[in-house]
């Protein structure tokens, strides 16, 4: 269970003062729960998401991870970046290998535990390659069997697919749902996307623009196993992807004032 409580987050730069990006947050996140992290550019959902992951230290508020108040980088949490974030000198084994190892295990065993997940995103036989030979989307899978691979109860995913084209995303956001399904697992999902953040999620969490607060926590009560083509057609789906334009739109309209 995560617990977001009256969290404040304020950056501050020197010289050039003050950013006010999430005020007074307030958040219960069940176990195994996909959440999805909606909202207009800026409005705070990185900050939050770290805020999460023990990156980035709150102004004021707390953090609880399953009873545990986050005060530094948090063990039950690992973190897929949009821009991957590998390690461009290591192979494809040893960069899913690394967080096993920085968590205390033998090289011979993270690099075991490391071959199963490379198996689970669909990636034997390139073990042995290095991140600038893969795609986009195969080293955002890499990306993934990292995350997967240390088995915290709670992923944090910053727009993951934001740099892949269309057709990779799609691909990436199906396959995700297959692992999440087999293994679930809590998932906070950074999105600027409303038919990711209702394909993926069991609640989306709508922020307002700058500072980010929560808007409103909608469910999202369509049946799993989803996928684009099938979730498309139905009324739910139309209608949830509405209902978010709008407060979205209004949003924009606010902030153009
Ligand atoms: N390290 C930082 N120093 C100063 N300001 C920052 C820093 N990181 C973020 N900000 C500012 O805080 C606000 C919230 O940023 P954040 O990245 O959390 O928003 P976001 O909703 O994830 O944005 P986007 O959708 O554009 O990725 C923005 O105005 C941003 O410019």
């Amino acid at each position: 269970m995560i617990e977001v409580r009256d969290l404040t987050h304020r950056y501050v730069t020197e010289g050039r003062g003050e950013t006010l990006a999430l005020s007074d947050v307030n958040l219960t996140i069940g176990n195994n729960e996909f959440i999805t992290l909606l909202g207009p550019s800026g409005c705070g959902k990185t900050t939050l998401m770290r805020a999460i992951g023990g990156l980035e230290n709150p102004t004021e508020g707390t953090v609880e991870v399953n009873g545990s108040r986050v005060k530094g980088p948090n063990l039950d949490c690992s973190v897929v970046f949009q821009n991957f974030a590998l390690l461009p000198w290591a192979t494809i084994l040893d960069n899913t290998a690394f967080g096993l190892e920085m968590r205390g295990r033998s090289k011979r065993e993270a690099r075991e535990i490391a071959r199963e997940f490379i198996a689970k995103v669909g990636l034997t036989g390139f073990e042995d390659k290095y991140p600038k030979e893969l795609s986009g989307g195969m080293q955002q899978r890499v990306g993934l069997a990292r995350a997967l691979a240390v088995d915290t109860p709670v992923i944090l995913m910053d727009e993951p697919f934001g740099a892949l084209d269309q057709q990779t995303r799609r691909y990436m956001q199906e396959e995700l749902l297959k692992i999440w399904e087999n293994d679930k697992k809590t998932v906070v999902f950074v999105t600027h996307d409303m038919e990711e953040a209702v394909l993926l999620a069991d609640r989306v969490v709508l922020m307002s623009a700058r500072p980010g607060r929560v808007e409103e926590v909608i469910p999202v009560d369509i049946p799993r196993p989803r996928n684009q083509e099938g979730i498309e057609r139905t009324p739910e789906f139309v209608d949830l992807k509405e209902h978010l334009w709008q407060r979205l739109r209004d949003m924009y309209r606010m902030g153009a004032k």
